[in-house]
Formats: C-alpha cells, structure tokens, sequence
C-alpha cells in the first residue's frame, strides 16, 4: 500500500545519507521530516474537510457498481397525509437503483447548456447565466434543426420506462402517476455560481422545492470520478449521510417529502449530466409529454 511504499523510500533515502558528512544529513534529514509531516498534515486536512463537508458515512451506490433493483427503506414521513384522497399508498419510502443501458442523449442538448445550467424541454426554458432564454421562442420554425423527433421520442420512451419502474417498485398502478414540471436536463461544472439559482449543493425537499413532486428520479449521464469529481448525491439521513455516485445509465428515484432530505455536493472538476423527471399522483399538476411542434 501507499504507507509501506513512503517508508521504504524514507529508508533508501536515509542510507545514502548516512555516507556522506554529518550537517549535510542532518540538514536533509529535516527537510525529509518536514515533508512528510507536511504530507501528513495536508493528508489529514483534506480528509477532515471532506468529513466535515459531506459527512459521508455510508456509499449506497458506488460508481462502479452496476446496481439493479436495491431498495432502501425509510421511515415514513407525515408529509403525506393530505394525499389520502389518491389511490397511492406513499407510506413506504424506498428508492431503488435502476441501470438503462445504452441510454445516450445527444450531446448537442448539452452544448445548448453553460455552467450550472438547466434545460427544460417542456415550457424550452434554458438557463443563460442569470437569465432564462425560451428555446422554442428564439429558434421558432428552426427548432428542427436543432432537435430530432428521434431526441423527443427517446425522452417519451426513458420517461415511460422510468414511470413503469417506479410503479412496480412501490406497488401503484403506473396510470395513476402523472409526469410534473419541472422535469429538466441539468448540466454542472466547477465554476462560480452566478445566482441563488444556481446554488444546486443546498440540502432541500424536493415536495418544498417543487411543489407538486410526488416522486423524484434522477437519470444520471456521466460518470462520477471519470468525468468529473465531487458531484455526488447525498440523502441526508438522520445520523448518516448516505451517498449516491452517479453512473451513465443510473437512476435512482425517491418519494420527494421530507423523508428523502438531499443534495448535490459542489463538483470540483469536470462536468456532470443529469435528468430530473419528476411525477405527482395529482392529476391537476400532471403535464404532457413534451412533443416537437
Ligand atoms: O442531480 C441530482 O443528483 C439531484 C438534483 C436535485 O436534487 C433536484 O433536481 O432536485
Ligand atoms: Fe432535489
């Protein structure tokens, strides 16, 4: 391991001084110690930061894990009790990890996206820095060009899928889930927040946040440590905090009340992809797939 391989150094270092005058060894033997205890200081620095700041204690989903079906219980929240009057029983809180394969968004909708930016096919709202540009509006008939019905028919088939695996998993009948906005592409990388908007690493509710969220699942579509680090998801459990390391294809989805408390840890390089499809059991928030006019 990395510890052994410092001491073997420390020691060949330490036997061709030994050979040569005593101050000049004495001299490197300090800077030798300084080092390393700098290593060790630096070393023990950045891990108490990183318990500090992400508190992590348990990896539900590790990136290189290719995860189907684990369910997580959680106990139930009171967050539900005006929901009574739908046919769902929202009282089991579980998330389940459920791997797509070969589940590729064309990379233009990213290209389309800077920063911590956040892509809504429904309303064609496109975050630009401070601003929201409306898609459809600004390329009106030429919208064409710059998506396929192929992109829309592929959003509708990963949306249905995803409902389908969310029904079964928590024992509802798929009909009775309504796809909810906003439901967006979400592109992160690690430059400087430009408004409160931006601010994705706040821990939050998504029923709070969103207001009509029933259930939350989340598409990942890059890959935790290869294309970008931090980043991670973290429920924010009571006593630990549980973590999920996204992974091209993965996705996780939850009952969005205050049961599943969660953030985004700020990415520290790289960039990273991601779709949030939300659904209500409210028929009055549902909204339609979205379709290329
Ligand atoms: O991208 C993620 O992992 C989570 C995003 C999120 O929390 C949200 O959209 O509410
Ligand atoms: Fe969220």
């Amino acid at each position: 391991g990395a510890c052994s391989e410092g001491r073997i150094y420390l020691c060949s270092v330490l036997s061709v001084r030994k050979s040569r005058a005593h101050q000049e060894s004495r001299r490197k033997w300090l800077k030798v110690a300084f080092l390393v205890s700098s290593a060790v200081l630096v070393s023990l620095l950045s891990w108490s930061y990183l318990v500090s700041e992400d508190g992590v204690a348990e990896v539900l989903a590790h990136y290189s894990e290719s995860l189907q079906d684990r369910f997580i219980e959680v106990p139930c929240s009171e967050d539900y009790d005006s929901h009574k009057r739908f046919e769902v029983l929202l009282c089991h809180s579980r998330l389940l990890f459920h791997a797509y394969q070969f589940v590729f968004f064309p990379p233009f909708y990213f290209c389309l996206l800077s920063q911590a930016s956040i892509l809504d096919l429904h309303s064609g709202a496109l975050s630009v820095g401070k601003h929201f540009v409306n898609l459809y509006r600004y390329f009106g008939d030429k919208i064409q060009e710059v998506f396929t019905e192929e992109d829309f028919q592929l959003y509708r088939d990963v949306r249905r899928r995803i409902q389908q695996t969310i029904a079964q998993a928590f024992g509802i009948s798929s009909s009775s889930m309504y796809l909810t906005k906003p439901t967006f592409f979400s592109r992160i990388n690690s430059t400087e927040a430009k408004t409160t908007h931006d601010e994705y690493w706040h821990p939050h509710i998504d029923k709070v946040t969103y207001g009509s969220f029933d259930y939350t699942s989340l598409l990942y579509l890059s890959d935790y440590t290869e294309d970008f680090g931090g980043g991670r998801f973290v429920f924010m459990d009571v006593g630990a905090n549980r973590t999920v390391e996204p992974r091209a294809g993965r996705v996780s989805f939850f009952t969005s009340g205050s049961e599943n408390l969660h953030r985004v840890e700020k990415v520290r390089w790289g960039t990273r992809y991601a779709i949030t499809i939300s659904f209500t059991c409210n028929p009055d928030h549902g909204i339609e797939d979205p379709v290329l006019t």
